[in-house]
């Protein structure tokens, strides 16, 4: 199971970076138009987001226009998932102030409160792929399903955000994983009935 998670991690990854110049910017343009469609986002109050890395969809536009709603991960020593309010979007400092640069070159903010996954009204996941049951691959650390077990209703709406290029038939899925309350690509909103 994990080998072969590995292999299509490694294909996703590749295609999902390989998208560049008008092509990505009109489809991530989309991915936000759709994002602000749902209704779950529209009213949230708190929204978990992500600093893009490694070819992910940009959301900086979106995350700017509701900047005090947003929240970033921060990777907790026993790799569980916390989230800290952004800090400021609009920097153009070389190091914006309140962020700094986690093992993987990801920034992260060092704003306080620190809150757990639950606290979040709404949750969005980078995807490396998805299936349309909303079963998700990640990168593969197991970050975000450690942050997502034993959530209680009415838990955090869970959104995934990913290019469609990232979609497969079946998403090999193991028993830890969450499933996807909605996945939002370049073609639409994705409705899971999970
Ligand atoms: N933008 C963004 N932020 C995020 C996540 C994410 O997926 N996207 N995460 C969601 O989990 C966490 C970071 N997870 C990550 C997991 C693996 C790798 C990664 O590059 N792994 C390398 C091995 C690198 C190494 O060990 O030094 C690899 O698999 O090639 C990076 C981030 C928290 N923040
Ligand atoms: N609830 C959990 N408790 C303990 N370990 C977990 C849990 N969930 C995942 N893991 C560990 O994390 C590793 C990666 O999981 P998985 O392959 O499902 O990652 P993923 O689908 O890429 O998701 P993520 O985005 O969370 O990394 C697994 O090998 C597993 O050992």
């Amino acid at each position: 199971m994990q080998s072969s998670k590995t292999s299509l991690r490694r294909q996703l990854r590749q295609a999902r970076k390989s998208l560049t110049g008008y092509r990505r910017d009109r489809q991530q343009q989309r991915i936000r138009r759709f994002l602000t469609a749902i209704p779950q986002v529209r009213h949230a109050r708190r929204i978990a987001a992500y600093m893009p890395f490694d070819g992910e969809p940009d959301l900086f536009p979106f995350m700017r226009r509701v900047e005090s709603k947003i929240w970033l991960p921060m990777i907790r020593s026993d790799l569980h998932l916390d989230f800290r309010p952004a800090f400021t979007l609009n920097t153009k400092a070389q190091r914006p102030i309140n962020a700094r640069r986690n093992r993987f070159g990801i920034l992260e903010s060092q704003r306080l409160p620190i809150l757990r996954s639950a606290q979040m009204d709404v949750i969005l996941m980078p995807l490396v792929g998805f299936d349309r049951r909303g079963n998700r691959l990640g990168m593969g650390a197991g970050f975000y399903d450690r942050s997502l077990v034993g959530l209680r209703r009415p838990r955090p709406t869970l959104i995934g955000i990913a290019f469609d290029c990232q979609e497969m038939a079946q998403v090999p899925a193991d028993p830890w994983d969450v499933p996807l309350d909605y996945i939002v690509t370049n073609r639409g909103i994705i409705k899971t009935n999970r």
